[in-house]
């Protein structure tokens, strides 16, 4: 059952009831507050159940968890900072027993020569455990250093594998979003729980051995020694809450700051800002997004302040309390000089290792809840992932059917995108879709290329449902201009040969696609040609036009040989020229076999078509050949009038003379 806590938010609250209201920069930039509640998600609530007692309780599984990731990272410096730790645990248990020891020839004995003598094998004991020590620290000084940044690749390459490898639509999806945004920091507290976990068990060990020896001494002396820690315990594990529930309800927030912060120094919009002077106002907005966060940061530290200095007082008294106890033991008798010297010494070692254990136990579960994060999103996005395997698709397939196909945006109730479609894709063909902004094209092709699974209906190969086929193997069937196809920040080659990265990349392949998309200009036009970096904000780096890029995108489908290919908008930064080149060049392919689904607005390109859809808000409404579509007079022959009435003016007569 869900446990109710003090200070729980409404949704969209403020992370707390005191805390800072919803700036106008939020309101204005974004929408609306970016804090998560904090209660959106019952299993984060369960996570945060930070009581002392669940602390501990959790306490071997935090240690089993990094030592089983410092395992997979490196096992030996696993196992040597572990045998370094125990080791200095226990050095420095045998070393409290030599003081103890020590302490005992020198305060009890007839004259201070023959005391000292016998002090001497207690204290030779002590400079050798020392020794022993110091080297132990080193060894695990070296182990930990080498394993720490394993461990962070280990657990990031996990984390990026997940997170590249989910349906599209869980990338989409905005919790989900903002799981991945949190567990982004789990791979960082992975690294930073292995020290935290060698210091806890060293603690641990010396803790041990300070309160086997004081419980020796006097029983008594335990429990207080426990009661002078708790406060700083509970101070840590208060804070550590505060800091974890703020990170969460914060973690938007501070990304919407820093996006508005890339913003001012990305080249993309610096041509805008300049312009059209977006520097101040943005500047602003970032100077108001960081004021928000650091009324925040305020809150956090006057709360942290307010605990300490109550935790501070709790702690004078419970010394007080100890040393009033040994004095009165003495006073009673009931204790030895040299054994309330021990007792002292073994208290104050004592407490510090208690007072390091609580505070490294703290840090190692401050860091696990972030590691806990990651561990959610290794478990969300393995549920998440695109499955695998799957029906064969037919090899040669004749058409893709859409099935009375309704396909809707998660969270996205008012409309669906696509509405009851059905419709035929003749394979070999060149099939348009056509309709104004917002019908439904591009999901229609998205839907097609497997990247959504349609609400209700079926996308069939042949016979073979699609939602039912191996998603690998029909992405592999398929080449995708995308009207947003990605700008790799790489070299021109790589910007075209990622069209298919899994297969060798060779100079005629490359040759082949860039001639194929007419592109060779382009090449020809970069300083390095194929081996230009097309990403102006690193040295050497060069940046292409719209058309050029669009040029680009064409070659990578071209070099990834889909049997399906297609294009969103292929020409629209193009020039008459080039846009009359690329219809050749797809035409072409046409021929060759194979099929292109093209999605244009300019209604001369479609002419060329076999067959063209016109779908409105989602629906289709005609189907046919252009010429038939023409005739029939409806939704396509009327845009088609519209389009062909721009260029119908007279062409004015050339000036004589
Ligand atoms: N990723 C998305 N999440 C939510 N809604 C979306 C998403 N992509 C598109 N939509 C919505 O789905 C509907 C259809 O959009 P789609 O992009 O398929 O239209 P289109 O015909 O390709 O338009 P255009 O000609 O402008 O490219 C629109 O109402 C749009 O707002």
């Amino acid at each position: 059952m869900r446990r109710q806590r003090r200070g729980r938010n409404k949704p969209g609250e403020s992370g707390n009831p005191d805390g800072p209201e919803v700036s106008e920069s939020e309101r204005l930039l974004f929408g609306g507050p970016l804090r998560y509640d904090m209660g959106w998600n019952e299993h984060a609530d369960a996570f945060l159940e930070l009581s002392l007692r669940s602390m501990v309780r959790r306490l071997p599984g935090m240690l089993a968890s990094s030592l089983e990731l410092a395992r997979q990272a490196d096992s030996r410096a696993a196992r040597t900072v572990l045998a370094a730790e125990v080791g200095r645990g226990v050095a420095q248990a045998v070393s409290l027993l030599a003081v103890n020891s020590a302490l005992g020839s020198l305060l009890t004995g007839p004259d201070i020569e023959n005391r000292l003598r016998a002090a001497v094998p207690a204290l030779a004991v002590m400079a050798v455990t020392m020794l022993i020590s110091a080297l132990l620290r080193a060894a695990s000084t070296y182990a930990t250093g080498r394993l720490e940044p394993k461990v962070e690749r280990v657990a990031t390459e996990l984390y990026l594998e997940r997170a590249a490898n989910v349906e599209l639509a869980a990338i989409e999806d905005h919790a989900f979003h903002k799981l991945l945004d949190t567990a982004q920091y789990g791979a960082r507290s992975a690294r930073h729980m292995i020290s935290y976990s060698a210091r806890v068990i060293n603690a641990l060990i010396s803790l041990l051995a300070a309160a086997g020896v004081l419980t020796v001494l006097h029983p008594a002396l335990l429990p207080l020694l426990v009661t002078m820690t708790l406060p700083s315990a509970w101070s840590a594990l208060t804070n550590a809450r505060r800091r974890y529930e703020s990170f969460h309800t914060w973690v938007q927030h501070v990304r919407a700051g820093q996006l508005i912060g890339s913003l001012l120094t990305e080249p993309g919009a610096a041509p805008e800002i300049r312009v059209h002077g977006v520097g101040p106002f943005l500047l602003r907005h970032y100077r108001a997004m960081s004021e928000t966060a650091e009324a925040e940061q305020a809150r956090l530290s006057r709360l942290a302040a307010r605990t300490g200095l109550a935790a501070a007082a709790w702690t004078g008294l419970a010394t007080l309390a100890t040393y009033a106890t040994l004095g009165a033991l003495l006073l009673a008798g009931a204790m030895a000089l040299s054994v309330a010297g021990t007792a002292v010494i073994a208290i104050r070692t004592g407490s510090a290792s208690l007072d390091t254990l609580v505070l490294e136990i703290n840090q190692l579960h401050e860091e696990a809840l972030f590691v806990g994060d990651l561990k959610r999103l290794y478990v969300e996005a393995a549920e998440r992932a695109i499955p695998v395997g799957g029906e064969e698709l037919p090899e040669e397939p004749k058409e893709i059917r859409f099935e009375d196909v309704t396909f809707s945006y998660p969270g996205e109730a008012a409309r669906p995108a696509l509405d009851g479609v059905s419709l035929s894709l003749p394979m070999g063909r060149i099939i348009a879709l056509v309709g104004e902004n917002g019908s439904g094209k591009t999901t229609l092709v998205k839907l097609l290329a497997g990247l959504y699974a349609p609400d209700r209906g079926r996308v069939l190969w042949d016979g073979v449902d699609a939602a039912r086929a191996d998603r690998r193997r029909l992405a592999e069937r398929v080449a995708m201009v995308a009207q947003d196809f990605k700008r790799w920040p790489f070299t021109a080659r790589v910007n075209v040969a990622v069209g298919r990265s899994s297969v060798p990349m060779t100079e005629e392949r490359l040759a082949a696609a860039v001639a194929e998309a007419g592109a060779e200009e382009v090449v020809a036009g970069l300083p390095r040609g194929l081996d230009t970096l097309l990403a102006r904000n690193f040295t050497g780096g060069h940046e292409l036009s719209g058309g050029q890029w669009q040029r680009l995108g064409i070659a990578r489908a071209a070099y990834r040989r889909g049997g399906i290919l297609i294009v969103d908008e292929p020409t629209a930064a193009l020039d008459a020229r080039a846009e009359l080149a690329v219809f050749e060049k797809i035409r072409a392919l046409a021929g060759s076999g194979q099929t292109v689904v093209l999605i244009t607005h300019r209604l001369a390109s479609v002419r060329h078509a076999d067959l063209v859809h016109v779908l409105e808000r989602g629906r289709l409404v005609e189907s046919g050949s252009p010429e038939e579509l023409l005739a029939r007079g409806g939704v396509y022959a009327e845009l088609y009038a519209l389009q062909a009435g721009q260029f119908t003016a007279p062409v004015p007569a050339p000036r004589s003379g």
